[in-house]
């Protein structure tokens, strides 16, 4: 039976360390501010944000959520993120995904300060992160909770075979980076991958993340693998289960994330511990 990485249990840990740096500043009279901006009415979306919301405020953050209608152009989307920018209250800004279908994300990205980029989707950021130089340098939420199961559990990654299956820019090359920087030798999967079920049969590391309930069985698995599901995806009963065939699964890996509290409290978690790192960053910067 796999050990089950517990997603809440760590990630209390490393809130209580986040809310101890938050201290250290605010004894200097700084406050990170977060700002959160949310386009239209998607039901997930808006429970993500509450939750962000609640754990800033928990940790004493300077914290804004701007709630805007799902009609609003891109150009008023990135006016609205240029002011936030320049706006000395505010050291993190989050677009909250997905946006509706006439906004292209990439535009919005770019338009988001490096230097305040909550979630390290920025080219400049990505681009460190895959050139291994980023010290300093926000990286992704999601990826950058899983890299602290790993450490958090003692597990492995130096010349190990990873399989990550996705390509996003939140989860799948951000993943890939962090583990080839890692020295794990990495295979990315996706929708056009051909017998793709060899490929995870070999992996010592598996991250799944395909937004397809229970799409990776038992028979997919090697023995022994540690198996990381970032999915959120609803079954036949509505109920929220993962990318992996959990019950199934968790007789064959050594570890494995369950859905809910596996990977999901992490990456709220990872944000407000980058929205530190970046309110620290920035401060140095000042002098
Ligand atoms: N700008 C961004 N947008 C999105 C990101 C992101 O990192 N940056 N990630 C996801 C959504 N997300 C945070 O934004 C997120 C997803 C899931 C959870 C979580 O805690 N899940 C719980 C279950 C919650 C439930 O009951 O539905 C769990 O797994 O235990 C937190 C954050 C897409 N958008």
């Amino acid at each position: 039976m796999a050990t089950i990485l517990d997603g809440k249990a760590l990630a209390a840990e490393i809130d209580k360390n986040t809310m101890l740096e938050v201290q250290k500043l605010s004894d200097r009279g700084i406050t990170p501010g977060l700002v959160v901006i949310l386009v239209g009415h998607d039901e997930a979306s808006q429970l993500y944000v509450r939750n962000k919301e609640r754990r800033a405020k928990k940790m004493g953050f300077h914290s804004v959520i701007r709630n805007l209608p799902e009609t609003i152009t891109e150009t008023e989307l990135i006016q609205i993120v240029q002011k936030y920018n320049t706006d000395p209250t505010i050291n993190a800004i989050l677009v909250q995904l997905p946006l509706p279908a006439h906004i292209n994300d990439f535009h919005v990205t770019m338009a988001i300060s490096p230097q305040k980029d909550a979630d390290g989707f920025h080219p400049l950021n990505l681009g460190k992160l895959i050139l291994n130089q980023a010290n300093q340098t926000p990286v992704a939420c999601t990826p950058s909770g899983i890299m602290e199961f790993f450490k958090a559990y003692n597990i492995p990654l130096d010349g190990k075979r990873a399989v990550v299956i996705g390509r996003s820019a939140i989860v799948g090359k951000p993943m890939a980076a962090l583990l080839v920087n890692a020295n794990a030798t990495v295979t990315v999967a996706h929708s056009h991958t051909t017998n793709l079920s060899e490929l995870t049969r070999k992996a010592d590391i598996l991250v799944v993340a395909v937004g397809i309930a229970h799409f990776i069985k038992a028979d997919d698995v090697k023995p022994g693998a540690v198996v990381i599901d970032v999915g959120m995806d609803r079954d036949v009963q509505h109920k929220l289960v993962g990318d992996v065939d959990f019950k199934e699964v968790e007789k064959k890996a050594a570890y494995i994330t369950p859905v809910p509290r596996g990977v999901g409290p992490m990456t709220i978690t990872m944000l407000m511990a980058q929205t530190v790192s970046l309110t620290k960053w920035s401060s140095e910067q000042d002098g």
